[in-house]
């Protein structure tokens, strides 16, 4: 029978009932207490009742069979992406939505960018420049990049990133301490040897983040400062990943879960520990901004980070359903919780990428997941929801994640851009005309439309602002969105088909 999410009531009191027959316990709480027993229950509970309050009946996520979905999985999603303070959010979002967003008009930037595909002072090698000839696709294989770098894919990636926007020049970053930086950077996601956090999963955010700017034009909407945003924060959205979660580190009361009062601990300590390292001069990539710029940064980077904390997804998911629900014709959109939303969905991207790199991807966070359920149990902690090697069914629990979490926000994410693009494309073609006589020397990324949306090498070279206008109306965001769904439908068709194959060699 299938849950009609928020509405249904006797089916949210079927699903606190399952939640509370089953044992495993939602918070790290030490065995066989009596008080923390009850107060696991009463955390369930509040968890399921969180999620089922978050999602509302109009959601993608109210046709999905909620109930078919097993109770661990169900349990991982309430204990990862809801929080208590979420609930009350959620509680509000009524009149939160009376309240009109105020105008922002959309204001085309235009993107320059540097024809150079390695920056000076640092020789690529040939392998590297190859396989960053792909750089613009969707379904970049990161792995094939860091295999021919050695393992230093976030370096190379960086580096080229911050060159073709030209943002080397423009915040005038000194070179030999880009290369200190990035260097301590991979030192510091590789410290732990984390299967899923490490300097690969750092690369692989920033690329897409990079090509979701592209593919969408909203790289245009953006000022170059907060593409240094986006460049800096994803790659140390990260840092010094320990390979446990939040929740571990609070069950553990880790030094870190005390320094940041157990809220959002790890995405507070990437960026503080980021921050510590460019105290130092010889990593100080960001010298040479004034202290405006330093400070603007700074605001749109912690911003960020804290909103990759997996609890915040339904605050995304509902602030995008607010803005996209209001029918005023000028919206007010806070470019800051944009941007976030952006990092956030390209941290959880994998899902919507072709399978070869999905399936490395799962089977790298499952064993990072278990990893931290053999720490658990050798600590004599409940097991967390997932990290159970030996009962774990990952296909249906990656099934859970593919329709809960990844389509509903992706679908969500595309329909808000797409509103953002909108305008600019408009104002695009507005001053096309005012402008057609302007001759001056833009270099700026576009992309053939006639090509499928796996990119192409797409570097164009342009003599005037038409061309770029022409190239931002060229774009098709639902052409793009089509493309990202049908890789998630492909790999849910995959995890199906392991699934079965599992439970015919179970019976058999
Ligand atoms: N069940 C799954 N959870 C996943 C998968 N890939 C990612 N994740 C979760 O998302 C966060 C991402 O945030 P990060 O900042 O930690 O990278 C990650 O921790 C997991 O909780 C997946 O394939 N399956
Ligand atoms: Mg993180
Ligand atoms: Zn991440």
């Amino acid at each position: 029978m299938s849950l009609q999410l928020g509405i249904g009531e006797t089916n949210v009191c079927k699903r606190l009932k399952q939640l509370h027959l089953k044992n495993a316990c939602a918070r790290c709480v030490p065995r066989n207490s009596a008080k923390s027993k009850t107060s696991m229950q009463r955390n369930k509970k509040k968890l399921s009742s969180n999620i089922l309050c978050l999602l509302n009946s109009e959601d993608e996520m109210s046709k999905i069979q909620w109930d078919s979905m097993p109770v661990d999985v169900q349990e991982w999603l309430t204990i990862t992406f809801t929080s208590q303070q979420e609930a009350h959010k959620a509680e509000d979002a009524a009149s939160v939505r009376t309240v009109a967003y105020a105008v922002q008009t959309g204001v085309f930037v235009e993107r320059k960018f540097h024809t150079a595909t390695s920056p000076v002072g640092l020789a690529y090698p040939l392998e590297v420049t190859e396989a960053l000839k792909e750089v613009d696709k969707w379904g970049f294989d990161v792995f094939a990049l860091n295999e021919v770098s050695q393992g230093h894919s976030l370096k190379y990636l960086m580096c080229e990133l911050l060159s073709k926007y030209n943002l080397l020049s423009q915040f005038k970053i000194p070179i030999a301490c880009l290369i200190s930086f990035t260097s301590a950077l991979e030192a510091g996601y590789n410290k732990y040897q984390n299967t899923y956090h490490n300097s690969v999963h750092a690369t692989d955010v920033t690329q897409t983040v990079h090509t979701i700017l592209l593919h969408t034009g909203i790289m245009h909407w953006f000022t170059d400062l907060e593409i240094l945003a986006f460049i800096f924060g994803t790659s140390i959205h990260d840092y010094d990943h320990p390979g446990t979660t939040n929740h571990f580190h609070v069950a553990t009361r880790s030094e870190t879960a005390i320094l940041y009062n157990d809220k959002s601990v790890l995405e507070n300590h990437h960026v503080s520990a980021v921050y510590h390292l460019m105290q130092s001069d010889e990593m100080n990539i960001l010298v040479n901004l004034t202290a405006e710029e330093w400070r603007e940064l700074r605001h749109l980077v912690i911003e960020m980070i804290l909103a990759t904390d997996m609890t915040q997804h339904f605050h995304h998911m509902n602030c995008m359903k607010r803005i996209l629900q209001n029918e005023q014709q000028v919206k007010r959109i806070h470019k800051d919780k944009v941007m976030a939303m952006i990092v956030h969905a390209a941290d959880i991207s994998h899902p919507a990428k072709p399978w070869h790199l999905h399936q490395k991807w799962s089977e790298a966070v499952m064993e990072e997941f278990f990893n931290q359920g053999d720490k658990e149990a050798a600590l004599g902690l409940p097991i967390s929801s997932l990290c159970d090697r030996k009962t774990i069914n990952i296909a249906e629990s990656q099934i859970g994640f593919l329709d809960i979490i990844i389509k509903p926000f992706f679908v969500l994410l595309l329909e808000l851009i797409e509103e953002i693009v909108a305008p600019l494309i408009k104002e695009a073609s507005k001053s096309k005309c005012a402008s057609s006589s302007k001759q001056q020397r833009t270099i700026i990324y576009g992309m053939e439309h006639s090509e499928e949306f796996t990119g192409t090498n797409s570097l164009y070279s342009v003599h005037n602002v038409t061309k770029a206008m022409e190239l931002l109306s060229a774009l098709d965001i639902s052409r793009f969105k089509e493309h990202l769904l049908m890789f998630i439908q492909e790999n849910k068709e995959k995890w199906k088909e392991i699934q079965e194959k599992n439970s015919e060699g179970m019976q058999k």
